[in-house]
């Protein structure tokens, strides 16, 4: 749907923060009430992260007002809040190509603008990244100060706590803004959360800038007043000082992060004058200005295309169920089945579907926050206590926690069940969100069991399966978006462990598929049907223990294997090529070709966009085949007694 775009004199003056900065005060003001109009003019069309970018449109104006970008680095954190940034930042042109195949990034990304010096999407990453910056300005790198914004969510993540006790024992100046929305992607969880929540809700002249003993003097007189009382307060409401402060920081706030007034005080305050690392508590609101967002429950954090009018979102296509809510279900009816099942989250209880579990089992599903390192020991613990604990994260998410994994999880052997959406291409959110590893970074593991599931029905049975599996820890990945339109099972059956299935006989070319790319191949041996060429297609739905089996009957009855799987290289085709290596396979000849992600970077657009930039659609798989089907396309020999 088209839409007038809003009319912005002001922000048609800006090709980027210096025209900004030669505004007088209250014209920023006006300046960000147009880039609002904006954000929501542009997230109508392109869809996106459009609560966590109205919550700073106030904050973007101020910073690049305060602060000489990009000499000075200002990185946001998960990047997710940058579409202001990026307009105010010479990209406005460019704005709704937002998210979309060779668009705009839905994230700062260090190759699209000298504006943004550090990529994100992942979040918790910026304050050990402005660090980075800071040390480097102290050793005469030509790089000014370092500022980073990181919400009140991503602070909860055990990393931003590795940076902030660092960066307060180096004592370099630093500017930490936390933008406190008092919103995750979820309502926010954790003790962290609630003391923040504290300070946020303390007397209304909290709101005002509550300085240190260095910044009151700077203050506009009416403020200093409020500022020495809400100082009093903010220490009196935690003893010595704010948590920050203990851990080195000077602690400037809550401010109002909507008044722009407040904001330019305080960041013109704690530039002139800061002397080592200062935080700066912003309070702002997520889906700020704009109704729909502001009332939603999730505030507007990831909305599909929608009438600016009304609010109204883009219906999906209708169709099949996610595999997000098909695992929900199958998870939620295991729980009702055993009390020992329960469920960890990290901070995604929606997006990975537990929230199905939760609406039934309130006290079976933990949400840690931001928090996937805790969560993989967390579900550790409770597999050791003899629970069922199904860890839910995203496979882009859960490589924050490979080392639990190993460490805690695999080398214990303990059965813990890994859940793992996402897997594979992802579209608009991109390469930082692509599920491209967890089969390489899994299937190496001594006692793990992977699975993938062909479509939505097999994903039942692997809950089923990984519910009932206790011997070891057990993973079943399953794309994002909606399913194959299969007929889901009654109740998920239990299946025998390592054991594949063919799914329709051939005798030229075998396809051993893993996971929801089935499809394709089905389609691809269909597409050859024609030409005489006669395609098995097999579905491994476990890449360990591999279905040896159906492996060796597949290479010897066929002139060649190809291998088909929605992950890296490094993956179910080297699992697949070591083992028949391990059983000299090779020695005479087998034709193997292994169709996967290639070794570089797909970026963003739409699943099926960037599976044809792999090179992964039913036509390269079809291709694949021939180069191998037909005599001459390799030196094949049926390899009859291996
Ligand atoms: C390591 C990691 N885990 C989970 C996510 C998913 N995620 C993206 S934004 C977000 C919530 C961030 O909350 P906050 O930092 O408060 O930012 P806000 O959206 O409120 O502006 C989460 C959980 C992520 N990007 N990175
Ligand atoms: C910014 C971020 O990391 C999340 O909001 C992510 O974009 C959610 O992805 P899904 O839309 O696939 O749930
Ligand atoms: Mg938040």
């Amino acid at each position: 749907m088209t839409q007038d775009i809003p009319k912005t004199p002001l922000l048609d003056r800006i090709a980027g923060p210096s025209d900004l900065r030669q505004m007088p005060d209250d014209t920023l003001a006006l300046l960000a009430d147009e880039l609002r109009a904006e954000v929501i003019s542009v997230v109508s069309e392109t869809g996106g992260h459009l609560g966590s970018s109205l919550g700073v449109v106030e904050l973007s104006v101020a910073i690049h007002a305060v602060f000489n970008t990009p000499m000075d680095k200002l990185v946001w954190d998960v990047g997710h809040q940058c579409y202001p940034h990026k307009i105010l930042t010479g990209r406005r042109d460019r704005i709704r190509t937002l998210r979309q195949k060779d668009g705009l990034s839905g994230f700062t990304k260090r190759s699209e603008s000298q504006h943004d010096p550090f990529g994100a999407a992942h979040s918790s990453t910026s304050i050990s990244a402005a660090l980075g910056f800071a040390v480097g300005r102290d050793m005469g790198q030509a790089t000014g100060d370092a500022i980073a914004v990181i919400g009140d969510g991503a602070i909860s993540a055990g990393l931003a706590y590795e940076a902030l006790n660092n960066a307060g024992a180096e004592g370099r100046r630093l500017f930490v803004i936390l933008n406190d929305n008092e919103m995750s992607i979820a309502p926010p969880v954790g003790a962290m959360s609630s003391y923040l929540s504290r300070m946020y809700a303390s007397e209304p002249l909290a709101r005002v800038a509550s300085l240190a003993e260095g910044f009151e003097a700077a203050l506009p007189a009416p403020m200093r007043d409020g500022a020495r009382r809400a100082r009093q307060l903010v220490t009196g409401l935690t003893g010595s000082g704010t948590l920050f402060e203990e851990l080195g920081f000077q602690y400037v706030g809550p401010i109002d992060g909507h008044d722009m007034g407040q904001l330019l005080a305080v960041l013109r305050a704690a530039r002139t004058r800061a002397t080592g690392p200062v935080l700066i508590h912003c309070c702002t609101v997520k889906g700020k200005g704009y109704a729909p967002a502001e009332d939603a429950a999730d505030k507007g954090h990831g909305v599909s295309k929608f009438d600016p009018m009304t609010g109204a979102q883009a219906k999906s296509s209708g169709g099949a169920p996610s595999y997000t809510s098909v695992f929900g279900q199958a998870l939620s009816d295991e729980a009702a089945r055993d009390e020992r099942v329960v469920a960890v989250t990290a901070a995604m209880p929606d997006g990975t579907g537990v929230s199905k579990m939760a609406e039934r089992f309130p006290g079976r599903v933990f949400d840690v926050g931001i928090a996937e390192q805790h969560a993989v020991t967390f579900a550790a613990g409770m597999a050791a206590s003899g629970l069922r604990p199904f860890c839910a994260i995203y496979s882009t998410f859960l490589q924050r926690a490979y080392d639990q994994v190993v460490h805690d999880v695999a080398l214990q052997g303990l059965p813990v069940r890994f859940a793992i959406d996402r897997a594979g291409l992802v579209g608009a959110d991109g390469a930082t969100h692509a599920g491209a590893f967890d089969i390489g970074y899994l299937g190496n593991l001594p006692g793990m069991t992977v699975m993938a599931a062909s479509d939505e029905a097999d994903l039942v049975h692997m809950v089923a399966t990984a519910a009932a599996h206790d011997a070891g820890p057990i993973a079943f990945r399953y794309p994002r978006g909606a399913g194959t339109g299969a007929e889901l099972p009654e109740r998920g059956r239990v299946m025998e462990i390592g054991k594949g299935r063919v799914i329709e006989e051939g005798s030229d070319v075998a396809i051993l598929s893993f996971g929801a790319h089935l499809f394709e191949c089905r389609v691809a041996a269909d597409m050859l049907v024609e030409e005489g060429i006669s395609v098995t297609v097999a579905d491994a739905r476990f890449a360990k223990p591999l279905d040896t089996d159906l492996l060796m009957q597949l290479v010897r009855h066929h002139r060649a294997l190809i291998t088909v799987e929605q992950g890296a290289m490094g993956g179910f085709g080297s699992i697949v090529m070591h083992e028949l290596a391990r059983r000299g396979a090779f020695d005479r000849g087998l034709a193997i070709r292994n169709i996967c992600l290639p070794d570089r970077i797909i970026e963003q657009a739409s699943p099926a966009q960037m599976y044809e930039a792999a090179g992964m659609t039913a036509g390269d798989i079809a291709d694949a085949i021939r180069r191998v089907a037909v005599p001459g396309g390799a030196r094949v020999v049926p390899l009859r007694g291996v």
